[in-house]
């Protein structure tokens, strides 16, 4: 993993322009932004009297979000101005705060705790009138000041202070990445401890990645002495009705070969006979409903969701049941088809562990026009991860693997045998029980995709989807003699 970027402001406002530009509405951006505020506050403070000091940009519209929920927590709460909201973002937020509201120095009591969203990235100039007595007020309220992006008064792209007052805070939450104002003193010490909140943005200037073992292989989750079948990870795959069954086990297969610790069909009533007459290592369940559904996956750390599922409302139910279910979902095939005229109900669904993949087809159905509207096939995979919130595996001779978080690799050697009917299901099963192994989800996707086409390669032609789960074992072999 390389370290941390640090950005200049500019670097940011980038980043949130193509969050943006990729679909991420600018108030999704600030609801996320503000709850991470309020989030951080709830973890390290008592429940007490906050005044929450808003300025006029997007920093107080923040402001505006954490009073909000802070509020709904039971806090006492209000607000206290440094002029109007001035953006369409902060008006916004500002109308959805139902509490009290003051122009700063006009509430006439004391706050325990005190909010400075007065001013982040926008910061144009020195801090005059009420910011300044507020500024120096923060120096004296040692332990009870949060700041959200940065103190108010210190300079984003050097840490300077502009003028001759800014905050001065306990906890700043700023979004995405540090900016050089936080690293560079007088702004560093301003700070206190920062917490950098993932708001769902990517870097622009992640570089891309060929996919092969040096990006993975040092994580890769080998079993130790301890182990034991429980600990090495539990994958569940839902299978299809009584005649599309194959595909399940084709990716229950892949999910044992590569390692998961105990593998469990899930099975609709109809088809128990056809796959208890093929399983042996692989445990069977019968679900007859969601909740059966649920039960049956209640331990899975990974779920494989759409190999012959059936283009039906019952997929569509069975994947936001399985959603609930806190194990990392790889949606494949069917549950990506069922989707194609709602995207983003599976989008809002999806968190970001979990992995999408679609062939060429299947992303333009859940993204459409994307693909031929994007300049290549990484970037319209990149703005897919970002969109959908989850890794995407856009498969092809080309494979990308691409994360909300800007990461992104591609498979660069050549695997053509793996177009085959059923590969798609043995990948989602790679994929799958590497997660359930506990590894994280956009490396496994990319270790899963590279020792997919591996074994297509070290088996060339006549090649069938039922030989690669095997396959795999002599992959996995030499990944684990070549091991540091
Ligand atoms: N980028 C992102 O990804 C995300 C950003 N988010 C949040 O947005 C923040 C940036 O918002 P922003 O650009 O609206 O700027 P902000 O700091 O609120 O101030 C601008 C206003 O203040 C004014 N003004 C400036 N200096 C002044 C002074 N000394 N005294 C008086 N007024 C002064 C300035 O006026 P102007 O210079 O135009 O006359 C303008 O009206 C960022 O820090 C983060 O918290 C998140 O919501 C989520 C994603
Ligand atoms: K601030």
């Amino acid at each position: 993993m390389t370290a941390p970027a640090i950005l200049t402001v500019e670097q940011m406002t980038a980043a949130d322009r193509a969050a943006i530009a990729a679909g991420t509405p600018g108030l999704v951006l600030m609801e996320r932004a503000g709850t991470a505020v309020a989030e951080a506050i709830r973890a390290r403070f008592k429940p007490c009297r906050v005044a929450v000091l808003c300025g006029p940009g997007n920093n107080g519209g923040d402001g505006y979000v954490a009073a909000r929920l802070l509020k709904r927590r039971g806090w006492t709460v209000w607000v206290e101005t440094v002029g109007a909201p001035a953006t369409a973002d902060a008006r916004a937020m500002a109308a959805k705060w139902r509490g009290e509201t003051f122009e700063a120095g006009e509430a006439g009591r004391n706050a325990d705790l005190i909010v400075d969203a007065l001013f982040g990235a926008g910061l144009t100039r020195p801090l005059e009138g009420e910011a300044v007595r507020l500024a120096r007020l923060s120096r004296s309220m040692r332990g009870r000041v949060v700041a959200i992006d940065i103190p108010s008064g210190v300079d984003g792209d050097s840490g300077k202070v502009r003028g001759d007052a800014a905050f001065r805070a306990d906890l700043t939450v700023t979004f995405h990445r540090r900016k050089i104002g936080h690293v560079l003193e007088p702004g560093r010490a301003a700070c206190g401890e920062v917490l950098v909140a993932d708001i769902g943005l990517a870097d622009a200037a992640q570089p891309l990645r060929e996919n092969g073992p040096a990006l993975w292989s040092e994580r890769f989750p080998w079993p130790t002495g301890a182990s034991h079948k429980h600990v090495r990870g539990r994958l569940a795959v839902v299978s299809g009705q009584q005649t599309q069954t194959g595909a399940a086990r084709l990716a229950a297969r892949a999910g044992l070969r590569i390692g998961a610790g105990v593998v469990t069909v899930l099975s609709p009533p109809s088809a128990v006979a056809v796959n208890a007459a093929h399983l042996e290592a692989i445990m069977l369940r019968a679900f007859d409903n969601e909740a059966q559904l649920v039960e049956g996956a209640d331990n899975a750390d990974a779920v494989v969701i759409g190999p012959a599922a059936g283009v039906t409302p019952e997929t569509r139910g069975n994947l936001f049941a399985l959603a609930h279910t806190g194990a990392a979902m790889v949606v494949d095939a069917d549950a990506l088809t069922v989707f194609r005229d709602r995207p983003g109900e599976l989008f809002a669904t999806l968190d970001r562990d979990d992995v999408l993949t679609p062939h060429p087809g299947e992303f333009e159905r859940l993204f459409p026009g994307l693909l031929d509207g994007a300049p290549h096939r990484l970037a319209a995979a990149r703005e897919a991860a970002v969109k959908a919130g989850a890794i995407v595996i856009l498969k092809g001779a080309d494979t990308v693997i691409a994360s909300p978080d800007g990461r992104a690799a591609v498979n660069v050697e050549d695997a053509p045998w793996l177009a085959t009917a059923g590969s798609g299901d043995v990948l989602a099963g790679f994929v799958a029980g590497l997660i359930a192994q506990g590894m994280e989800s956009f490396e496994a996707a990319c270790a899963g995709a590279w020792i997919h086409a591996e074994c297509a390669r070290r088996h060339g032609p006549g090649l069938i989807a039922e030989d690669l789960p095997q396959l795999s074992s002599a992959v996995l072999r030499d990944l684990y003699a070549a091991r540091a």
